[in-house]
């Protein structure tokens, strides 16, 4: 008997959709590979849910195509995919115990009685509610309930599972638990598995890559490191973790982004050193910097790269890190943050300060 199901290899072409005269979906095409987890990223209303129902067949696109393992999908009803879908809104049926709730979907496809019986005690068993199968909904925790709900969705071992906010219901502390547990399932299972999330803490968590996107477009996709680390644009740097932005004053011309660039500041003659390989975009640069990498020192440290003068506006304690704002008297407000016993010792609000740090952590982006 097949005990687990290996995942498929999913192509989304061009797919466009539109909405009277807004376009919910621009030309988007993205590709996963089998066993991923690919988390679509983005905030309210980029097309993030419209992309998931076109691939579960819950919506049909203007154009375009979805392509499991090579075999166009569009023309298909949802049900003749093999996909597994858990949503936010997991609804279980409050008048049905645990184990029907999982059954529920197998008995729709007609299986033999047995291997229903048996589909659902494993699909139970991979979510550690086996003990709970008698029990109805509300007498679940929230948690457990997302689970029958998961369990549901793997019952029939799909080879694509496709989860729109699935943690949304749930606490902060349960959530964190869970995408956890929800991620080791995916591998273990070696699903094909699409996440839709606005939490870049929940994507970066749980997605091999990540597709960011933005009004219908896909903005940037890689791994979570690879976009965090090289935000290609403003909105990506923005979106995913925090950054500091400053003008771009560089040559157009200047090849050499390994270079020194001078760049002028709202704040006044600060140098900006860049280390970047690569072209500038066509479109207009900024330079971006990660709070991290933003240190704070009360006299101007001798050998740095990039230094700028100004006053501490703010200093938050968040347990294990501090955050603090430094505003240049050109008005330029630059956000550090660090572990808390790095802040050096003295320093408190209304106190001038210098915020400094490496040319090689001054990433030059696209400002879009
Ligand atoms: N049935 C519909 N009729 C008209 N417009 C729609 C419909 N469904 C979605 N839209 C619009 O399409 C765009 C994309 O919506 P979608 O639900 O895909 O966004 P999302 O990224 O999933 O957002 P959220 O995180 O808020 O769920 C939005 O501008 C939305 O208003």
């Amino acid at each position: 008997m097949k005990t687990r199901s290996a995942g498929a290899h999913l192509a989304i072409e061009a797919v466009t959709k539109t909405y009277g005269k807004a376009k919910a979906l621009d030309a988007v095409s993205l590709v996963i590979e089998p066993g991923e987890l690919l988390a679509l990223l983005g905030p309210s209303g980029c097309g993030k849910t419209t992309l998931l129902k076109i691939i579960a067949g819950l919506i049909d696109p203007d154009e375009g195509e979805v392509l499991v393992d090579g075999l166009g999908m569009v023309r298909l009803p949802t049900h003749r995919r093999d996909m597994g879908m858990l949503f936010q809104n997991y609804a279980l049926f409050p008048h049905l115990d645990v184990i029907s709730n999982v059954a529920f979907g197998l008995e729709m496809r007609r299986l033999p009685r047995a291997e229903i019986e048996e589909r659902a005690r494993r699909a139970l068993d991979r979510v550690q509610l086996s003990a709970y199968s008698g029990r109805m909904p509300r007498e679940l925790s929230g948690g457990q309930q997302q689970r029958v709900a998961l369990a549901r969705a793997i019952a029939y071992e799909p080879k694509i599972l496709l989860l729109d906010e699935p943690l949304a219901a749930l606490d902060k502390n349960l959530r964190e638990g869970m995408q956890m547990e929800l991620r080791a399932l995916c591998k273990q299972l070696e699903l094909t598995t699409v996440l839709v999330t606005h939490d870049q803490e929940e994507a970066m968590t749980m997605a091999d890559r990540i597709a960011v996107m933005r009004a219908g477009r896909l903005e940037q996709l890689g791994s979570a490191r690879a976009v965090y680390e090289r935000p290609e644009n403003r909105f990506v740097a923005g979106f995913i973790g925090t950054s500091n932005f400053f003008p771009f004053a560089g040559e157009r011309s200047t090849g050499a982004l390994g270079a020194t660039i001078p760049g002028r500041t709202p704040g006044g003659d600060a140098l900006l050193a860049i280390a970047r390989d690569g072209t500038l975009p066509e479109g207009g640069a900024m330079v971006a910097v990660r709070p991290e990498h933003v240190a704070l020192s009360v006299s101007r440290p001798a050998a740095e790269a990039n230094a700028m003068v100004g006053r501490l506006t703010q200093i938050l304690f968040r347990g294990a890190h501090m955050t603090a704002v430094l505003r240049t008297d050109g008005g330029q407000e630059i956000v550090a943050s660090a572990p808390a016993d790095a802040l050096p010792p003295g320093l408190a609000e209304g106190d001038a300060a210098w915020a400094h740090w490496k040319a090689e952590h001054a990433l030059i982006i696209e400002d879009k």
